[in-house]
């Protein structure tokens, strides 16, 4: 590595995506000395910079309405607080809706997002159209907006945290493997890693997709499977009106602008599990027949890149935030599913105080990941 390992850490980071660095960034900026963060790879380079970018607070959860809304408030700030830009783009996020049940939903989501201050609302499928110009209408009953949501680029907010926590004090070490939990008597009381032993008294697993091993090394058991799915960038489109970031629920086909083109990504039900990080060809021809349907003039743009990633899935598709009982001092924060991106400004502020002691702005209490035991699970209905 060519490098010298801190021998000591206050706190250990597993896990250098947007999480990992969010909270690094928090600890260092509320005086923790010695934060150490560990990522085997570049920072960001397990699942965060392979993410749509999509910024949105459309919820069905309180919880991550509140986190949405929070970490939205950090990326509209984050050039003047963290010197990068992010480009961030506020076109709206526009669900298009063709199913009763779901309008119903949508409803009542809209309502706890108004509550919460999210400027969301439902609208007509006339208007939707005139929001995403390229789509079209057959089937749609209705849709939800909420103009206050967008997209920026991931990467750039890992490489803003990164910074800002480096210049605070903390060591954040991509290309160093953590490989191990020392444990003694319950307690943490070392991280192990490819260039050595690191003493900590707290490890904060923010490992997205490979947090179940984490938790194991530790022997807290953290439900998160890794799942890929796949974006693709299409070449320049001609004239390309504005257009707000558009999913179409039914099928989860989605894209927004992305330069001079659009981006692209759609769930395949027939993924299986796995740390699969090649692109597969499966899911084009179900992509094809959504795209088909819902934005045909599509049919012609070319593909000009694409990439997989992994989603951090969990059994409600919703987070596990919390202490773990019974090993002193571990932390985890993971098992976003799909929408962790969009929540890591607000997950750093939260897991800081967890660490800290103190009353996070909101209460993660029920993604505690024994939730699933005790027959608690609490589903994000709003996923794509
Ligand atoms: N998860 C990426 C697709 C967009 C979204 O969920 O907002």
């Amino acid at each position: 590595m060519g490098r010298e390992l801190p021998r000591r850490a206050s706190a250990v980071v597993i896990g250098g995506g947007v999480m990992g660095v969010s909270i690094a960034y928090e600890l260092a900026a509320a005086g923790v000395r010695d934060v150490v963060l560990l990522d085997k790879g570049p920072l960001g380079s397990g699942s965060t910079c392979k993410a749509a970018g999509g910024v949105r607070a459309q919820f069905s959860d309180r919880v991550n309405i509140e986190l949405a809304v929070r970490s939205l408030e950090t990326f509209e700030h984050f050039a003047e607080r963290f010197g990068q830009e992010i480009d961030l783009h506020r076109p709206g996020y526009l669900f298009l809706l063709d199913a009763p049940e779901a309008v119903a939903e949508f409803e009542r989501n809209v309502a706890v997002q108004n509550d919460l201050g999210v400027p969301s609302r439902m609208i007509s499928v006339r208007e939707a159209a005139e929001l995403s110009p390229l789509i079209a209408t057959d089937g749609l009953l209705a849709a939800a907006f909420s103009p206050s949501d967008g997209h920026c680029t991931p990467e750039s907010v890992v490489l803003g945290y990164a910074g800002a926590a480096r210049r605070l004090g903390a060591r954040l070490l991509p290309g160093c493997a953590a490989t191990g939990i020392e444990l003694a008597d319950g307690a943490v009381t070392a991280v192990l890693t490819e260039g050595g032993r690191i003493e900590t008294g707290t490890v904060i697993c923010a490992a997205g997709a490979w947090s179940r091993e984490v938790g194991a090394w530790a022997g807290v058991d953290l439900p998160v499977t890794p799942l890929r799915r796949q974006i693709l960038v299409t070449e320049p489109v001609p004239d390309l009106p504005p257009t707000a970031f558009t999913i179409d629920f039914g099928t989860t086909f989605y894209f927004h602008r992305e330069g001079p083109g659009l981006l692209l990504g759609m769930s395949d039900p027939d993924e299986t599990p796995g740390f699969k990080l090649d692109r597969s060809d499966a899911w084009l021809p179900r992509l094809g027949e959504a795209m088909a349907r819902r934005a045909p003039a599509l049919m012609e743009t070319g593909i000009a890149t694409g990439w997989a990633g992994l989603y951090e899935v969990t059994p409600d598709h919703n987070a596990l935030i919390g202490v773990a009982p019974g090993v002193e001092r571990f932390l985890y924060a993971t098992g976003f599913s799909g929408h962790g991106f969009l929540m890591g400004p607000a997950v750093g502020e939260v897991v800081r105080d967890l660490y800290l002691g103190r009353e996070p702005f909101t209460d993660v209490s029920g993604f505690d990941a024994r939730r699933f035991a005790r027959s608690a699970a609490r589903p994000e209905l709003n996923i794509v």
